[in-house]
């Protein structure tokens, strides 16, 4: 299911670059995560199809340096990340991703505008420019209103709300790629068309790469690329799966 690929930016990079990875949970266990390649280029953005239990948390977790391969190498924006320590790993990714995670939730007691600017407080490279004009500028764009929302606390909105609001904390600073799962699970078909438009938007704005990870196919057609995770990971999950 490829489709036409975007024109990395010359001598940049690939965004992420997976060769013959392998994950498993349990040191003896059986791989839960077998691929022999992926790259994705520069600014490219990326939908990456699969059934629930294929591995797409497990992969994107990897890919954030949270997880660690059993065997193969994960270059992410250039970076080694095996070569990388635990820390400088949460550091780098603080400092060069942004991540829209099920399991990365908004901090819920504190207010909309404090978790967006969050990332600027870990890091120097993403306070560049004005963090709460930029904060605001993103809200509005995906939809909601600013005055309304920034010093309530985040657990006050609806869970479609907080999900744009963790959109607008992972563009914020120009991170080099968004890791995306499942971010529009919660919107419904309209709310959800539109916020992949405008995410797609400021990527590109910004030169950011993404990666966005649901099982729902019909999503694949905003995309620059889409690929199929039953194809690309020969750990086989996606029989047991669906
Ligand atoms: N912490 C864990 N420990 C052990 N096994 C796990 C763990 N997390 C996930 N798995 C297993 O790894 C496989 C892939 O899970 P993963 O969460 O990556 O799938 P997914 O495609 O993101 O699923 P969903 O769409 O339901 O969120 C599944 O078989 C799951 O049971």
């Amino acid at each position: 299911m490829t489709r036409s690929a975007a024109s990395p930016t010359p001598g940049s990079a690939p965004a992420v670059d997976l060769e013959a990875l392998r994950f498993a949970y349990e040191r003896k266990g059986p791989d839960v995560i077998d691929i022999p390649r992926f790259t994705a280029a520069a600014g490219e953005r990326v939908f990456l199809k699969g059934a629930s239990g294929s591995g797409k948390s497990t992969l994107l977790g990897l890919i954030a340096g949270i997880l660690d391969a059993r065997s193969g190498a994960v270059r992410v924006l250039g970076e080694d990340l095996s070569a990388l320590s635990a820390a400088r790993r949460d550091r780098f990714r603080a400092e060069r991703l942004g991540v829209i995670f099920q399991m990365f939730n908004l901090l819920p007691w504190l207010p909309v505008g404090a978790n967006i600017v969050l990332p600027g407080r870990f890091s120097p490279a993403r306070r560049a420019g004005g963090l709460e004009a930029e904060g605001r500028r993103l809200l509005t764009r995906l939809g909601l209103d600013p005055q309304a929302v920034w010093d309530r606390p985040a657990r006050a909105l609806s869970v479609g709300q907080q999900q744009r609001v963790a959109a607008a904390r992972a563009l914020i600073g120009r991170p080099g790629l968004i890791l995306a799962d499942e971010p529009t699970s919660a919107l419904d078909a309209d709310s959800r068309d539109a916020f992949i438009a405008l995410l797609m938007e400021e990527c590109a704005a910004s030169g950011a790469a993404l990666i966005f990870v649901s099982h729902d196919g019909a999503l694949a057609r905003h995309f620059d690329r889409a690929e199929d995770l039953a194809v690309l990971n020969r750990a086989g999950l996606a029989e047991a799966a669906s």
